[in-house]
């Protein structure tokens, strides 16, 4: 518990206390990360989530609140090194203070920074269109749209602190998640919550979802877009069904003193008897096993020579037949237990299977589906796999832990004594654990089930987040998804279970859609889950790109989509953006951008990042190709646009615009994208012509 407050306290030690406001009634506060007392209980920092510092992100000189004055703090470990005031009474305005009023001051100054290759919080500086989304209400659903560089991302994490802070008893049970784009993303944002003094907040991708699979690869656009569509959750429930098939040919089963036979009617009956019980497929197993033992049992007893028989020897019968082999094996061949990944790669490995399962589907679709199966030690799973894990793990439920452990699917009472040695092994624990604390003279200190678990690496010692990462079952408190555009139906049919409460934040800009499976209107998205009960905001300054850099951008933005429009820019630096030909002058042209200092991202057309990646690590020093952290530490980085989705970086250097615009069917989005990460400098290399307005714009040319 002190190692937790020890780390949370170092966690906000950076600029622990920002601003002050002045009230009109002579009293003022201080506003910090978190809330503080002295001994006496006086308050000497109020967290900046507490109803009483709203003024400080909301009040202006129309509507002061109170306030005199809002007075930002610059600090340096424990020194102050500037102050910024914004006097907010004009009625008691001094010449002298008028002349030096200066409100944007903080705002600008943070922004205008250099980057360091992790996003910062903003706590300092939120503005008031943000702090209405921040502190909005934890229920329902709420969608932030806004344009890239709006600070939906930063937004979302700080109203992720704020949730905690407001709903600290409910949240901290049932655990906050955050999903964001790909693994460097959340390498990017994973210090603004501790910074806030927040640490158990689960960061996910979409593809991380599923306890135990990490999907890596992405499958080719058409192939994503069917995979993500929602006609194939008809597909995967399907797919349950053909396991639960009932031969057309009845089926004999051989034992050493006769011959039981299962014909269609037996079959069809024990089939809908289990289909009837409402159940999981794994679940429901017991039911249509039970059934044909009966109907096995009682034709085992005709074969014998018996007449009648009660419901005793009905029953030994019964139990005889379950140890029986050749009966396990055509159980287990009728229904048998299956698991997620079995379920998946046996129908996108079987032509057969898939045309049972995807009938639905165009003869070129089921094409599209048909996989290899995976070799050794192959990761075969793709970034769309995911949600069809899910949908599978929905419909065909657990599959009791012991029976896994054995790794074989046992009849009923080999389950149990699987059970029982699990039971056995942790009683043998408990002992052991109670021996060492007698030995030691600390069973009076520790509970011996706590130090077994503990021991074992138990649940017990879990946070919240460490224990919700491995439930698929686990539904959170409040679920934030950023890049939501991304999503495709099958994966909100996943997020939507993991929240079943619907208290959600979901900020994306339909602008950026890049996934073939992505989103195109907010409504089309939500209606099925929760048809007219979600709200929208949308947030509308670019606290990334200056003006010069976002003309650029605006320029592609008709070719995303009509009517459209581009977030204003807060700030003009006086740099134009540059352009450049032909690609071979790339390197030469980052090691110079290079030479500026900061962190610097050469954008590439996906054909192109292996050749170009290469050629700028070889000839830069210090540069690297691909995502991951090194991407975000080193001086330069080679990314595609799917890399470099929700970062920002000092200078961008985009090469062949027309490539990445033809490359995908959401090539406009993708350029968009790749535009508006720059936050002080952009360059253009290309040896194809510049599409669309570019050519008109105006750019330095470099020679
Ligand atoms: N109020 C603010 N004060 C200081 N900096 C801010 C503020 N709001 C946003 N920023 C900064 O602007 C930049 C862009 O923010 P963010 O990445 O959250 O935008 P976004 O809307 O998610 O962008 P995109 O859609 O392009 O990924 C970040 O560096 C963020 O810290």
């Amino acid at each position: 518990m002190y190692a937790e407050r020890l780390a949370r306290l170092w966690a906000v030690e950076n600029s622990l206390c920002f601003g002050r406001l002045d009230n009109a009634d002579q009293t003022s506060l201080y506003i910090g990360r978190i809330g503080m007392a002295d001994d006496d209980q006086r308050r000497l920092l109020i967290d900046w989530r507490a109803p009483v510092a709203q003024p400080f992100y909301r009040a202006t000189p129309a509507v002061p609140m109170g306030v005199t004055r809002r007075r930002h703090l610059q600090t340096k470990g424990r020194t102050v090194i500037g102050v910024d005031d914004d006097l907010l009474d004009l009625d008691n305005l001094t010449d002298e203070a008028a002349a030096t009023l200066n409100g944007e001051a903080a705002l600008l100054a943070s922004v205008g920074a250099r980057r360091t290759g992790r996003m910062r919080d903003i706590v300092a500086t939120i503005q008031a269109e943000q702090d209405r989304i921040i502190r909005s209400d934890l229920n329902g659903v709420l969608v932030v749209q806004g344009g890239p560089g709006t600070g939906k991302t930063v937004v979302a994490l700080h109203r992720a602190a704020y949730l905690l802070y407001t709903h600290r008893e409910k949240l901290a049970r049932r655990g906050v998640l955050i999903l964001g784009p790909n693994l460097t993303f959340l390498r990017y944002i994973e210090q603004v919550l501790p910074s806030l003094g927040e640490t158990d907040v689960l960061l996910s991708t979409v593809a991380e979802l599923y306890p135990g699979i990490t999907a890596t690869r992405r499958d080719r656009p058409e192939v994503a877009a069917l995979k993500g569509g929602e006609r194939m959750a008809q597909v995967v429930a399907r797919a349950v069904r053909e396991r639960q098939r009932v031969p057309r040919k009845p089926i004999d089963i051989k034992l050493d003193r006769y011959t039981l036979r299962l014909d269609g009617r037996t079959l069809d009956a024990a089939r809908n008897r289990a289909s009837r019980a409402r159940r999981t497929h794994n679940e429901a197993r017991a039911v249509f096993v039970r059934h044909l033992l009966n109907a096995l049992a009682r034709q085992a007893a005709k074969q014998l020579g018996k007449g009648m028989i009660d419901d005793d020897e009905l029953a030994d019968l019964r139990e005889d037949l379950r140890t029986e082999q050749p009966v396990k094996a055509a159980l287990n061949r009728l229904w048998p237990y299956t698991t997620p990944q079995q379920l998946l790669i046996g129908l996108f490995t079987s032509r057969e299977r898939l045309d049972y399962a995807a009938a639905d589907l165009d003869p070129a679709e089921r094409e599209l589906l048909l996989r290899e199966p995976p070799r050794k030690g192959e990761n075969w799973w793709t970034e769309s796999d995911v949600a069809l894990l899910d949908e599978a793990a929905e419909l065909l439920g657990d599959i009791d832990p012991a029976v896994l452990r054995a790794g074989a699917w046992m009849a009923e009472e080999e389950q149990a004594a699987a059970r029982n040695a699990a039971q056995e092994e942790d009683q043998a624990h408990l002992a052991y654990a109670k021996e060492v604390l007698e030995l030691t003279g600390l069973s009076d200190i520790m509970d011996a089930e706590k130090f077994a678990a503990r021991h074992l690496g138990d649940e017990f010692y879990l946070t919240t987040a460490e224990r919700a990462a491995g439930d698929r079952t686990w539904a959170f408190g409040h679920v934030i998804v950023d890049e939501a555009q991304e999503l495709s139906p099958m994966d909100w049919r996943m997020v939507m279970r993991r929240c079943p409460s619907r208290s959600m934040t979901i900020v994306g800009d339909l602008a950026q859609t890049a996934s073939p499976a992505g989103a195109r209107s907010w409504g089309r998205v939500l209606d099925p889950y929760v048809a007219g009960r979600w709200r929208a905001e949308s947030l509308t300054m670019n606290y990334r790109t200056p003006t010069e850099l976002m003309a650029v951008a605006a320029a592609v933005l008709p070719l995303v989509g009509p009517g459209l429009t581009a977030p204003d820019s807060v700030r003009e630096t006086g740099v134009r953006p540059w352009a450049a030909s032909p690609v071979e002058a790339l390197v030469p042209l980052v090691k110079t951008e290079a030479a500026e200092g900061g962190r610097l991202a050469v954008i590439v057309p996906e054909s192109l990042a292996g050749e170009l990646g290469e050629a700028v690590t070889s000839g830069v020093p210090g540069a690297v190709a691909g995502p991951g952290p090194a991407a975000l530490d080193a001086p330069a980085a080679v990314l595609t646009v799917a890399d470099a989705k929700g970062l920002e970086f000092d200078t961008v250097i985009v090469v062949e615009p027309a490539l990445i615009l033809r490359e995908s069917p959401r090539g406009p989005s993708d350029l968009y994208v790749a535009l508006t990460r720059a936050t002080q400098r952009l360059g253009v290399v290309h040896t194809t012509p510049l599409p669309g307005e570019l050519p008109g714009l105006e750019w330095e040319r470099i020679t």
